[in-house]
C-alpha cells in the first residue's frame, strides 16, 4: 500500500531541495556575517533579500522547493529528507538519481559525500544511501538474492573517464533496450559491504580531478557520477527487478573572474559551464510546451543523465546555495536553476521481468477479453440483423454524423469522453499497481483495465445465449428500438427522427464495437507478435541452454578430470605416505643407528678420557719417579758430601801424620782443588734445581781441606785419587743419569702440559695424543663410520624434506582441487538447477502460449470467417433492408392513401361504424418485418 502511495507521489516531478552552508572565512572577510537569505517557517521556501546589483525584484525573490534547508540543517536530515525516499524506490525496482548543483564551493561535495565518508555524524548521502541499502538488504527475507555493483565515472572536459580504472580515459555512451542508456565499458564492481563500497568510493575520489580555486582549496573540476546497480531476484516465484541509483556530484557552476583561474583551468571553466548551460536547456526544454526538442545530446552529461531528467526516474535535485551577499547573484541563478527543474515531469517505472504465473494471468485476461468482445460483435451483428437492419459503412456514419450534425457529434464526444475516463482511471490504476504488474521494458503487454477483466471473469458468458451479453443500457436501447418500429404506425416525422436517431446510435455503436474488434484484431496481432518475440526469446533461451549444455557437459568433464586429478592425487597421496612411512622408518633406523654411533662416540670419548685419566696416572708416576729420581740424586750427593767428608777427615788424619811431604801434600790440594772445581763446575751446569738448591745451600760448605790438616801416606794418596777418579766417574754416571733423568722429566712435563690442555671436545686431538694405534684405529673407523652415517643422514632428511615438500604440494593441490570441485560444482550446480528451472518455466510458457496462439489462429481464422459471412449476411441484409424501406415507404404510400381512405371510412364508419380490413393487414407486415 505504501508502495502504491509511493509510487503515486512520486511518480511526477523532480524533486527539488534546497541546502544554504554556514557563512565561510572568505565571506566574513568580506561581508562579515551578513545573510541575504531568509528561510519560511514551513521550510518550503526563502527568501532571498536582495542589493541593488542583483537586479531581483520584490516580486521574484522568494523562491519555494519541496524542501528549505538552513545553514544549521545536519547531514542526516538533509539524508532523511531528500535522498532516502529515492533510495526506498531503487530497492523497489525504480531508478533513482539525486544529483547536487551549485556554484563552487557551496558545498555539494560536503552533501554528496560529507568532510569523512566514514564518519556517520559527518558523512554525506552517498556513503548513507549505502548503508540504508544494507541495512534493508539484511532485513529483508532469505527468498531474494541481491547482487550490488558499482561504478564511478567523471566527465571532465567533455571526456568520460573510468574512476576506478584511469586508464580509461574516453569512454562511450550507449542506448540498449535491457540496459537504457550506459557507459560502455566502465568498471563495474561487485561488492558485498559497506565497507567495500567505502573503499571504492577513496579509490575513486583519489582519481578525480581536483583543483585549488579562489574560491575553494579543493574544487572539484568535474562532474562526478557514482553509479550503484542492485539486482533482486526473487528465488520464490524467479520474478527479478533491478534499481539503478546514480549519484552525482556536479562541477561547481562559477564566475571565471570570481575564481581567478587560468591556463587549463580557464579551458575547465568554460568546459564545465557548457555542459551545465546544455543541463539547464535540456530543463528548460522539458518543462516547456512548446519546445519539442530536448538537446540531450549536446552535452555528455545531458545524455547520462537522459532517464533522471524527464525519463524512468526517481529524481532528486539538491540546490546548494551561499547565504552571504558576495554569493548574491550566484545563489539566485542557482535558486532560478532549480525552480525550473522542479517542473520537470519523470516517468518513473518499475524494472521488472515477468513471473510465469503473471505472464499466464495476462495471457488468461487477454483471451476472456478477446472472447467476449468477439461475442459482442457477433450479437450486434445479429441483433442488426434481426431488426432488419442496415449496418452501414464507416463512411455512410460519417455522413450521417455530419447530417446529423453536433449533436451525434456530442454523443459520441461524451461516450469518447467516457471512455477516456475510463481508459485513465484504468492506466491510473495500472500505475497504481505497478508493483503487481507492469509493461516493463521487457515484453509490453497492453494490459486490459483491471475493472474489464474482472467484469469479463464474472460475465461468464455462454456462446450461445448471445442475449445474455447484453448489458441493461444496450438491451433498454434494442428495446426501445424496438418498440419504436413496431409503433411505426403512427409514422409521424417525430417518430421517424426517433428511429433514425436510434438507429444511428445502434451503427454508432456497431462502429465502435467494429473499432474494438479491429482494437481486438490490432490486439491479437501485439500478441503475435509478442509471441515472435517470445519465440525469439525462447529460441535465444534454446541456444542458451544449448551453449550451457555444451558448458554442462564441458564442466562435467572437467569436473570427471578434476575427480580423475584428485584420485590420481589421492594415489599419489597414498604413494607418497608409504613412501614416507618408509621414510620414517628408515629415519628411525638412522635414528637408531645414529644412537649407536653417537653411544660409540661417547664411549670413545670416555676411553679418550679415561686415557687422559691414565695418562695423568703415568704423568704423575712419571713425576713421582722424577721426584724420587731427585731424591736418590740427593740421596747420593749427600752420600758424596759424606764420602767428602769421610775423606776430609781422612785428609785431617793424612795432615795430622808428619811422614806426609809438603810436595805430595801440594800435589794432593791442587788435586782436591782441581776436583772441587770441577764438581762445582758439574753441578753449575746442572739443570737440575736439587743439584743447583744443593750447590747454592752447600755453596758455604768449605770443601777444601785445611792446608795444615793434608799429612797422607802415599798409599793413602793413591788410593785417595784411585777413589776420587772412581768417584769422578761415577759423579759422571750419575751427571749422566740426571741429565738423561731431566730430559725425560722436561718431555713428560710437555706431554703432562699438552694433555691437560686437551679439550674433552676435540677428539680428534685426543686420538693424535694416543700413542696407540688402536686408538687411531678406532678413531678413523669411528670418523668414517661417523661421516658415513651423517652422510646418509643427510641424504635421507633431504629426501624426507623433499618428500615432504611434494607431500605438501600434493596436499594443496588435492585441497585447491576438493576447493574447486567442490566450489565450482556446487555454484555449476546451483546455477544449472536456475537454468534448468528458468528454461523449464520458459519452456511450459512457451508450451503454453504456443497452444494459445495456435488456438487464436484457429480463432482468427473462425472469427475471419464469421467476420466474411457476416459482412456478407449485412450485405444482404442492407439489400433487404433498402427492399423494406422500399416496401416501408410503399406500405406508408398505401398507409397514407389508407389513412385517407380510413379517415373517409371513418367517417363513413362513424355513420355505417363498419371495420376496415386494410387496418388489420398493415399490422401483420410489421409483425412479419419484425420477425424478418
Ligand atoms: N553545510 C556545510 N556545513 C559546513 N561546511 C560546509 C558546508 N557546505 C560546505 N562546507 C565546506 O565548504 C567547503 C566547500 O565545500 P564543497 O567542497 O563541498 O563545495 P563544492 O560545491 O563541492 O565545490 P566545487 O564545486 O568547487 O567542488 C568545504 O570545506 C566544506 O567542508
Amino acid at each position: 500500500m505504501e508502495d502504491k502511495k509511493e509510487a503515486q507521489s512520486d511518480s511526477g516531478n523532480v524533486k527539488v531541495v534546497c541546502r544554504f552552508r554556514p557563512v565561510n572565512q572568505s565571506e566574513l572577510s568580506k561581508n562579515g556575517e551578513e545573510q541575504i537569505c531568509q528561510f519560511s517557517d514551513n521550510q518550503k521556501s526563502v527568501t532571498i533579500l536582495c542589493s541593488k546589483n542583483s537586479g531581483g525584484s520584490a516580486g521574484s525573490n522568494k523562491f519555494t522547493f519541496d524542501r528549505v534547508f538552513d545553514t544549521q540543517v545536519t547531514q542526516r536530515e538533509v539524508y532523511e529528507k531528500a535522498a532516502k525516499p529515492i533510495i526506498e524506490g531503487v530497492l523497489k525496482g525504480f531508478n533513482g538519481t539525486v544529483f547536487a548543483y551549485g556554484q563552487t564551493g557551496s558545498g555539494k561535495t560536503h552533501t554528496m559525500q560529507g568532510p569523512d565518508i566514514e564518519d556517520l555524524e559527518q558523512q554525506g548521502i552517498v556513503p548513507r544511501m549505502v548503508r540504508t541499502i544494507f541495512n534493508r538488504i539484511n532485513s529483508l527475507d532469505d527468498n531474494v538474492e541481491y547482487t550490488i555493483k558499482v561504478s564511478m565515472a567523471e566527465i571532465y572536459m567533455e571526456k568520460i573517464k573510468d574512476l576506478l580504472d584511469p586508464t580509461k580515459v574516453n569512454l562511450k555512451i550507449k542506448k540498449d533496450k535491457d540496459r537504457g542508456i550506459y557507459v560502455q565499458d566502465l568498471t563495474e564492481q561487485y561488492i558485498a559491504s559497506e565497507t567495500d563500497v567505502y573503499d571504492i568510493m577513496k579509490v575513486g575520489n583519489d582519481n578525480r580531478t581536483v583543483a585549488s580555486t579562489q574560491m575553494n582549496d579543493a574544487s572539484s573540476r568535474s562532474h562526478s557520477i557514482f553509479i550503484m546497480n542492485i539486482a533482486q531476484n526473487n528465488l520464490d516465484d524467479h520474478s527479478s527487478k533491478s534499481g539503478n541509483l546514480y549519484l552525482v556530484d556536479l562541477a561547481g557552476s562559477e564566475k571565471v573572474a570570481k575564481t581567478n583561474v587560468r591556463g587549463t583551468q580557464l579551458e575547465e571553466a568554460k568546459g564545465i559551464n557548457q555542459s551545465l548551460s546544455t543541463l539547464g536547456k535540456v530543463i528548460h526544454a522539458l518543462t516547456d510546451k512548446k519546445t519539442t526538442h530536448v538537446p540531450y545530446r549536446e552535452s555528455k552529461l545531458t545524455r547520462i543523465l537522459t532517464e533522471s531528467l524527464g525519463g524512468n526516474a526517481k529524481t532528486c535535485l539538491i540546490i546548494t546555495c551561499s547565504p552571504s551577499p558576495y554569493n548574491e547573484l550566484e545563489t539566485i541563478s542557482t535558486l532560478r536553476f532549480g525552480t525550473a527543474a522542479r517542473n520537470i515531469k519523470n516517468k518513473p517505472k518499475v524494472n521488472r521481468e515477468y513471473t510465469v504465473a503473471e505472464l499466464k494471468l495476462i495471457v488468461s485476461k487477454k483471451d476472456k477479453l478477446i472472447s467476449a468482445l468477439r461475442k459482442r460483435i457477433l450479437f450486434l451483428e445479429n441483433f442488426i440483423k434481426e431488426n432488419g437492419l442496415e449496418v452501414p459503412s464507416d463512411e455512410t456514419l460519417k455522413e450521417l454524423a455530419k447530417k446529423l450534425g453536433p449533436e451525434v457529434d456530442k454523443i459520441i464526444q461524451e461516450e469518447q469522453e467516457m471512455n477516456d475516463e475510463e481508459e485513465k482511471e484504468n492506466s491510473e490504476e495500472e500505475k497504481n499497481d505497478e508493483e503487481k504488474i507492469d509493461t516493463g521494458d521487457y515484453v509490453e503487454f497492453d494490459i486490459p483495465p483491471q475493472e474489464q477483466l474482472e467484469d469479463l471473469e464474472e460475465s461468464k458468458i455462454d456462446e450461445d445465449d448471445s442475449n445474455n451479453f447484453i448489458d441493461e443500457e444496450q438491451k433498454e436501447k434494442a428495446q426501445k428500438f424496438l418498440q419504436l418500429v413496431e409503433s411505426n404506425t403512427g409514422n409521424s416525422s417525430e417518430t421517424q427522427a426517433k428511429i433514425l436517431e436510434e438507429y444511428l446510435k445502434a451503427q454508432k455503436l456497431l462502429t465502435q464495437e467494429r473499432e474494438k474488434c479491429q482494437n481486438q484484431v490490432d490486439l491479437i496481432s501485439n500478441l503475435q507478435e509478442d509471441q515472435q518475440i517470445f519465440q525469439s526469446k525462447i529460441q535465444k533461451l534454446s541456444l542458451v541452454k544449448e551453449d550451457f549444455d555444451n558448458y554442462k557437459e564441458a564442466t562435467e568433464q572437467k569436473v570427471n578430470e578434476l575427480k580423475e586429478e584428485t584420485e590420481d592425487a589421492k594415489n599419489e597421496l597414498e604413494i607418497t605416505n608409504a613412501k614416507m612411512t618408509k621414510v620414517e622408518r628408515e629415519l628411525a633406523e638412522i635414528k637408531k643407528l645414529y644412537v649407536t654411533a653417537k653411544a660409540k662416540v661417547e664411549r670413545y670419548e670416555e676411553k679418550g678420557t679415561e686415557f687422559m685419566i691414565d695418562e695423568s696416572k703415568q704423568n704423575k708416576e712419571f713425576r713421582k719417579e722424577v721426584i724420587e729420581g731427585d731424591e736418590v740424586i740427593r740421596m747420593e750427593i749427600k752420600a758424596l758430601h759424606d764420602q767428602i767428608a769421610e775423606r776430609d777427615q781422612l785428609l785431617n788424619q793424612i795432615q795430622q801424620n808428619p811422614d806426609v811431604s809438603s810436595d805430595l801434600k801440594a800435589i794432593i790440594e791442587e788435586s782436591q782443588h782441581k776436583l772441587f772445581e770441577q764438581e762445582k763446575q758439574a753441578m753449575a751446569d746442572s739443570d737440575n734445581p736439587l743439584l743447583k738448591k744443593f750447590l747454592i745451600e752447600g755453596g758455604d760448605i768449605d770443601l777444601v781441606p785445611k792446608q795444615d790438616s793434608c799429612y797422607l801416606a802415599p798409599s793413602d794418596v793413591e788410593r785417595i785419587i784411585a777413589k776420587q777418579k772412581e768417584d769422578q766417574k761415577l759423579l759422571s754416571k750419575k751427571k749422566k743419569k740426571v741429565s738423561k733423568l731431566k730430559k725425560e722429566n722436561s718431555a713428560l712435563q710437555a706431554k703432562v702440559a699438552s694433555l691437560a690442555n686437551i679439550e674433552k671436545s676435540d677428539l680428534e686431538a685426543i686420538a693424535d695424543a694416543m700413542a696407540e694405534d688402536k686408538l687411531e684405529d678406532i678413531k678413523e673407523e669411528f670418523t668414517n663410520e661417523k661421516e658415513k652415517i651423517m652422510e646418509s643422514l643427510q641424504n635421507r632428511i633431504e629426501k624426507v624434506l623433499q618428500l615432504e615438500m611434494e607431500i605438501d604440494i600434493h596436499q594443496e593441490q588435492y585441497a585447491k582441487l576438493r576447493d574447486i570441485v567442490d566450489s565450482d560444482h556446487t555454484g555449476k550446480t546451483k546455477i544449472m538447477l536456475n537454468y534448468e528451472k528458468n528454461i523449464e518455466s520458459l519452456n511450459l510458457i512457451y508450451q503454453q502460449t504456443a497452444g494459445e496462439l495456435a488456438a487464436m489462429k484457429v480463432e482468427m481464422k473462425v472469427s475471419q470467417k464469421q467476420v466474411k459471412s457476416l459482412t456478407k449476411k449485412l450485405e444482404k441484409t442492407k439489400t433487404d433492408l433498402k427492399k423494406k424501406s422500399d416496401e416501408n415507404k410503399n406500405l406508408r404510400r398505401i398507409a397514407s392513401k389508407l389513412r385517407d381512405a380510413v379517415e373517409n371510412e371513418n367517417f363513413v364508419h362513424q355513420r355505417n361504424t363498419v371495420v376496415n380490413p386494410h387496418h388489420r393487414t398493415l399490422r401483420k407486415v410489421i409483425k412479419k418485418t419484425k420477425k424478418f
